[in-house]
């Protein structure tokens, strides 16, 4: 009992000579795992926290450190002002993912990234991205997956948990292969809390297992996947974005051999169960909300009827944009963005962040900001239809802000309108009889809501 309160002191004193701003006690090992767990989320945690110890505080995770930043202000400060010193994301946040440390885009120091993030998109848009060019084939990947999933389960609960498709790609033409990346990259992202325990996370048999997995089977998936397309594609037009690395790859000296295999992971990684996270929450909020429902199917019968949706009607359709736009703040999903490294000491609404701090931001005080969004844990398309729409649209930024914001906000924002959309010009849905989800979110890296099933019918 005197070893463990010894420890606990030394622990104390420690942390307090440390630079660091000041947050709410760290246990030795889990850090504040207890009271994140206690809290119900990393969410409320910062909440409470914040309220506690104000913009800016030191939180711990397993061995390691976190200053949590607070406020639009302070993240445009941070993320724009000192861009320079802020654009490197956190190595330790990297630990759990497969792949070598600084490969790929997600991940790669500042010199590397430039290259790789400026052939990233350059690859992105001619592939179409952001153009119209790019639509049929996401059409086409919706027209698959209505028949493959919806119309065989019409009127019977679908499991939207283990079924909504990864749209584009490497992989959209092959289910078998996509599904085991799927799994592998939602348990990464659920058992990244635990994978980040210091000494005892890496022992844990789920994790290791995991870990194990995510090795031995996700980056050779995507190295097989690269090969087969290696071969298939000798010549003539690229198919995909792999045809697209494997023609231009070879001239981004960032980029050769397996730095490409993980910037693929990567993207798909990033790419996938994020556009497919948001639409189950949006499937989730009109199923809970109908007469929404109804507004949404009236504007598309109005605007589009039976032809194919495209983006740009999403012009002329202001109340699915709200909900879409609504869908994103509420559900705040990446909800600490991707935590960032400091190279210098950084001053933040007059406290010091020292140089080498790893950041986490605290997004909900953005997407959530009572000040900006009335009632904001309420699920209100309207907001955006209403009142200083300028404002509310700028405060919403579920895609980051500043030069490491999400590469792929154009793409995923097509693929979340046409999705929708489709979905609800042909289909009524609703949950069923007798479900009991809420809209908690399940505690992970990305806010996800609890396994659910939809009931689609024809409309
Ligand atoms: C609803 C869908 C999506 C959301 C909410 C989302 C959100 C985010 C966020 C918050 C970040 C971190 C920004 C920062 O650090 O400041 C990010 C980074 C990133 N996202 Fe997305 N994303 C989505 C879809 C996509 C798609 C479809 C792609 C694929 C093409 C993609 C590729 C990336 C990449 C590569 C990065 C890292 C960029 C860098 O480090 O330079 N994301 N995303």
């Amino acid at each position: 009992m005197t070893g463990v309160a010894a420890l606990l002191l030394i622990f104390y004193l420690r942390s307090k000579r440390e630079k660091l701003p000041p947050g709410p006690f760290a246990f030795p090992v889990i850090g504040n795992l207890l009271q994140i767990v206690l809290s119900g989320s990393l969410v409320k945690f910062c909440k409470k926290y914040r309220e506690i110890y104000g913009e800016v505080f030191t939180m711990r995770l397993g061995g390691y450190t976190r200053v949590v930043i607070s406020g639009y202000d302070n993240l445009h400060h941070i993320l724009i002002s000192l861009a320079e010193h802020t654009s490197s994301r956190s190595m330790t946040f990297q630990k759990f993912f497969p792949g070598k440390k600084e490969r790929g885009l997600l991940w790669a120091h500042t010199s590397d990234w430039k290259a790789i993030r400026t052939f990233s998109l350059l690859t992105l848009r001619d592939r179409g991205m952001g153009r119209a060019a790019f639509e049929p084939e996401i059409v086409e990947e919706i027209e698959k997956y209505m028949e493959h999933y919806i119309q065989p389960s019409l009127g019977q609960p679908l499991d939207m948990y283990s079924n909504l498709p990864r749209p584009l790609l490497m992989s959209y033409h092959n289910w078998s292969i996509t599904n085991v990346l799927n799994s592998l990259v939602r348990s990464s992202l659920k058992m990244s809390f635990l994978g980040n325990l210091p000494i005892i996370g890496e022992h844990i048999p789920v994790v290791k297992k995991l870990r194990t997995d995510l090795q031995e089977i996700s980056l050779p998936t995507i190295r097989k996947c690269i090969e087969e397309r290696r071969q298939q594609f000798s010549s003539g037009e690229p198919q995909c974005l792999v045809d697209q690395y494997l023609l231009q790859g070879g001239n981004v000296d960032a980029l050769t051999g397996e730095n490409t295999v993980e910037l693929c992971f990567q993207l798909y990684n990033a790419g996938t169960e994020t556009t497919s996270t948001t639409l189950r929450w949006a499937l989730l909020f009109l199923c809970k909300n109908p007469d929404v429902l109804k507004k949404v199917q009236k504007e598309i019968d109005d605007n589009i009827g039976q032809r194919s949706a495209t983006y740009k009607d999403h012009l002329d359709m202001p109340y699915t944009d709200a909900v879409l736009l609504e869908t994103q703040r509420l559900s705040n999903i990446v909800n600490s963005s991707l935590p960032r490294n400091v190279d210098r000491d950084i001053y933040v609404g007059g406290t010091l962040i020292p140089a080498g701090s790893d950041l986490l931001f605290n997004m909900a005080s953005i997407l959530h900001d009572p000040k900006v969004f009335e009632e904001a844990d309420k699920f209100k398309p309207e907001r955006y239809l209403t009142g200083d729409i300028t404002l509310k649209k700028k405060r919403t930024i579920p895609f980051g802000i500043g030069r490491r914001a999400c590469l792929g906000e154009s793409l995923a924002k097509v693929e979340l309108f046409l999705f929708f959309v489709n979905f609800l010009q042909k289909y009524n849905i609703c949950l069923p009889e007798g479900s009991k989800v809420t809209t908690e979110p399940m505690i992970s890296v990305i806010s996800s809501p609890q396994p659910y099933g939809v009931v689609f019918s024809c409309r």
